[in-house]
């Protein structure tokens, strides 16, 4: 027999409970396990982790108030914050079960209960645990994301970004779903953190999930959840990020490569606010705000044999548009001082100046890696520099001799083998970190994954 869930501890002095609970529980644990004393219990939680602890209230003997069995379940809940904790209380002992939940239990059963209705109370006990702690794992996955814009400002002065301040606060707070297009390191994703900081779901994490990263075989489950056994490698079952952003805001970053097969799948979801997991015969209710980002283009995006109109028309609600920072050069020296200031201070630097000549330079190069690569110059910059000021050369702009140049990859001019040579050269340059490899390029990081993977490196 297979069942749904692993481990249940009973914690019962009396061994007839014990027994009665153990019989009850069998179709829904491969294994229950009985404590007679509850001292023993610190001991087993620290190597085991029961989906569900039955936990009696009153173990000394003629005890009735309870209070052994809530300081019991304060060092459950302290050693695994997790821990779904039904208490079985004497048939009217409601107050203390009441005092229980307050602390951190499921749910309580009294004694003598019908077996139906303890598998009923367990189950739903053990189910909310397993959802706490994929949601929990779901939103530490999708925070390691965004570490790297989740406390930047969104800066910039030009006309471009006041209209896009505008749009983000106007849209913000009521719940449509944003659209941002740009190319690859403009800011889609600050401006995205920025909608949901301003938005009635502040309260929770935003969860993102990166369509560019995110390896092929993996999309469905990753964003619809999956049954355990749903598959090979299904061990147990998963949330999905769709799910992980109940009440919250999902932001879904690169969206253009969700394949075409799974975009139904989206806009139903979207529509009737529901989720399938791979392998469920039942859908799981869902109240999300998407914001998608794309690097392609609104033509590109319109191409109906790429993306499904209708799942467009469902996620672009209000479009925001990020114009490369070519096109709004006046912001370049409201960056580099950002930035500049920002990594003398984590590099322990002095703060240099930045001289009329070199500032013209870096205002007239057109960034094709946009502010993602003008952050990372500033760093080799602040890295680099030891004058009093900084130096043109001090920023790794490619029209500088160290930039890579034909010589240097050989003379080869097959561009499968030049690109496999600069993807390469980049990584070692940037002790194989992605992100900087990745913006060296001028590509974003699941761009720069998927071409490793093609060069098998
Ligand atoms: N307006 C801005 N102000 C301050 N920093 C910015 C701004 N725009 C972008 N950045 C910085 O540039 C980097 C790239 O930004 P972000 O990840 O938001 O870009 P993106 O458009 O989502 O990139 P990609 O398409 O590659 O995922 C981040 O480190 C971010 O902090």
């Amino acid at each position: 027999m297979s069942q749904p869930f692993d481990f249940a501890l009973v914690v019962d002095d009396d061994p007839d409970i014990a027994l009665a609970a153990r019989l009850a529980l069998r179709e829904l644990f491969a294994r229950v396990e009985t404590l007679t004393a509850p001292d023993e219990l610190a001991t087993v939680l620290k190597k085991d982790s029961p989906d569900v602890i039955l936990l009696d209230l009153n173990f000394e003997r003629g005890a009735t108030d309870g209070s052994e069995g809530l300081e019991q379940l304060g060092r459950i809940m302290k050693l695994d914050p997790d821990a779904a904790v039904v208490i079985i209380t004497a048939h009217g002992a409601v107050s203390v079960a009441v005092e229980a939940i307050k602390r951190g239990a499921s749910d309580f059963v009294a004694k003598p209960w019908g077996n139906e209705r303890l598998a009923a109370t367990v189950r739903s006990a053990a189910a909310l645990r397993r959802t706490r702690i994929e949601a929990r794992l779901e939103r530490e996955r999708s925070t390691e994301i965004g570490q790297s814009s989740a406390e930047t400002p969104l800066l910039g002065k030009s006309d471009a970004m006041s209209r896009v301040r505008q749009l983000i606060e106007r849209a913000a707070p009521t719940d449509a779903n944003v659209l941002i297009l740009g190319e690859n390191g403009t800011g889609k994703e600050i401006v995205a953190r920025e909608i949901h900081r301003l938005s009635r779901r502040a309260g929770k994490p935003m969860v993102a999930i990166d369509l560019g990263a995110t390896s092929e075989s993996l999309f469905e489950s990753e964003l619809f959840g999956h049954m355990k056994g749903a598959f090979t490698g299904a061990s147990s079952d998963r949330l999905g990020r769709l799910k992980a952003a109940d009440h919250s805001t999902l932001f879904l970053d690169e969206i253009g490569n969700l394949p075409l097969h799974l975009q139904p799948k989206l806009l139903t979801a979207l529509e009737q606010r529901q989720v399938v997991p791979v392998g469920a015969n039942k859908a799981v209710p869902i109240d999300v705000r998407v914001v998608a980002a794309t690097n392609l283009s609104a033509e590109k995006l319109s191409d109906e044999n790429r993306f499904r109109q209708d799942l467009l028309f469902r996620l672009n609600t209000i479009e925001i548009h990020l114009p490369a920072l070519r096109a709004r050069r006046e912001d370049i020296p409201v960056l580099l001082e950002h930035y500049l200031s920002q990594y003398a201070r984590k590099y322990d630097k002095p703060v240099r100046e930045l001289g009329g000549d070199a500032l013209d330079l870096l205002v007239n190069y057109d960034w094709p890696g946009n502010v993602r690569a003008l952050r990372h110059a500033a760093e080799r910059a602040v890295i680099l520099a030891d004058g009093d000021s900084y130096r043109i050369e001090d920023f790794p702009l490619p029209s500088r001799p160290d930039a890579p140049s034909l010589q240097l990859l050989g003379g080869n001019l097959n561009l499968d083998q030049l690109e496999k040579q600069m993807i390469e050269r980049a990584l070692r340059m940037h002790h194989f970190n992605i992100s900087l490899a990745a913006s060296e390029l001028g590509l974003s990081r699941g761009a720069l994954y998927r071409r490793m993977e093609k060069h098998g490196l």
